[in-house]
């Protein structure tokens, strides 16, 4: 039996008034295009799903979208409505089958809304998401003169899910020839169909402009994680001391696999913390030689490398160093810039304590140093 409902996402667009790939932005986290795919998927999850895109895009589109059971990828063609086509087109439907067609672009919408937008296609067999205007409307002519107000109270935002029997978008695609149309409602319109507009939510923006990202930021907040990381290591005679990176001068210095930079290993392992990444003696085990009396800022930046794969940087640090000897606050400020640089942030970005133990327990009879960390992440 053939489904009931399909669903198209049209993703083909060439971004050209955002100025680059607007479907690749992340918000909270995730693409625009993962997002707007997932709005659908989340409300119908056994119907048939294409995505239309671009005929270069298809094998990255395909490995971004895995886990949203999209039925099949189609190529676009050069206008909207010729996307929407071969996504139609594509899918196992009869005539009497519902569509809901939805931009790429959107990354929003409402499950009430979608419910609701389907509903109401099945009554009426064309139904529109709208939402209302709340600016007053003006027509003017080619050189900006206005020609009129328009009555604001009639008019309506056309959004997208747009539902539509699919044996009228048919007729209709045979009945027209080579117009554009900015909607697939209009074309039905067009052809005196009566089109149902569903009330909708006005936070289902088309991203078209870069502006429009400051508006959607707000409703996808940036994903945050924080993690913590703690290290130890023995003071010894015989070895330099090195703490973020800096060599102080001192007596006696950290014993390690590594150069034992105890700073260094905390952030490493809060970094890691915060990004799932597991903790650094996984990824760096002592029983590697290949790691013997290196510097311990590959561990860092391999970390770093980690939470940027998963779309996080780093937002601030804060280290404690615990040592009883020597004072560390002439080299503070080197330690925080050496810091700030593996971590790619700037130095205000970082901060630095140190404190004694009042001679308590080992960090206080100079037999170690200690070090805690915690850093925060943040994502696009
Ligand atoms: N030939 C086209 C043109 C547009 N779209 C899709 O239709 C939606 C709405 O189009 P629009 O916002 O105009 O996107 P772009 O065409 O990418 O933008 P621009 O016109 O600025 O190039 C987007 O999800 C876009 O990817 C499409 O699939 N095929
Ligand atoms: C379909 C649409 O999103 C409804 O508002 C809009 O018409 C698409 O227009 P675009 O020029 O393709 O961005």
């Amino acid at each position: 039996m053939s489904p009931s409902l399909g669903l198209v996402v049209v993703a083909a667009g060439s971004s050209r008034r955002f100025g680059s790939d607007k479907l690749s932005v992340r918000l909270g986290g995730r693409t625009i295009l993962q997002r707007a795919v997932g709005c659908l998927r989340a409300v119908f999850p056994q119907a048939p799903l294409v995505v239309v895109v671009r005929g270069e895009e298809l094998e990255a589109r395909a490995a971004e979208l895995r886990e949203l059971g999209v039925s099949a990828f189609v190529p676009g063609g050069e206008h909207r409505q010729d996307s929407v086509r071969a996504g139609v087109e594509a899918l196992p439907l009869g005539d009497e089958a519902l569509v809901a067609i939805h931009d790429g672009a959107r990354p929003f919408v409402p499950a009430e809304d979608l419910r609701q937008v389907v509903a109401a296609a099945e009554e009426t067999g064309a139904a529109v998401l709208a939402a209302p205007v709340a600016d007053t409307v003006k027509e003017v002519d080619p050189h900006g003169r206005v020609l009129r107000t328009l009555p604001r109270e009639r008019l309506v935002r056309s959004l997208t899910p747009q539902v539509f029997r699919v044996g009228l978008l048919r007729k209709a695609w045979q009945q027209t020839g080579p117009s554009l149309w900015t909607d697939e409602a209009s074309l039905l319109e067009s052809l005196g169909v009566g089109v149902k507009a569903v009330p909708g939510d006005p936070r289902n923006l088309k991203v078209t402009q870069p502006q429009d990202l400051a508006f959607l930021r707000g409703v996808f907040p940036p994903a945050m994680r924080v993690g913590q990381g703690f290290d130890v290591h023995p003071l010894v005679e015989g070895r330099p001391l090195i703490l973020a990176g800096v060599t102080i001068p001192h007596g006696k210095g950290l014993a390690g696999h590594s150069d034992a930079d105890v700073v260094l290993h905390a952030v490493t392992d809060a970094v890691l913390g915060a990004c799932g990444g597991g903790d650094i003696g996984q990824h760096f085990p002592p029983s590697d030689p290949q790691w013997a009396g290196g510097p311990s800022r590959v561990f860092l930046e391999f970390a770093v490398a980690r939470a940027r794969e998963a779309g996080l940087s780093v937002a601030n640090c804060d280290v404690t160093v615990l040592a009883e000897e020597p004072r560390l606050a002439p080299f503070r400020e080197a330690m925080r810039e050496n810091l700030a640089g593996i971590l790619g942030v700037l130095p205000a970005a970082v901060n630095i304590k140190a404190t004694t133990t009042e001679h308590l327990g080992f960090v206080g009879r100079g037999e170690g140093v200690a070090a805690l960390a915690v850093v925060l992440l943040v994502g696009d």
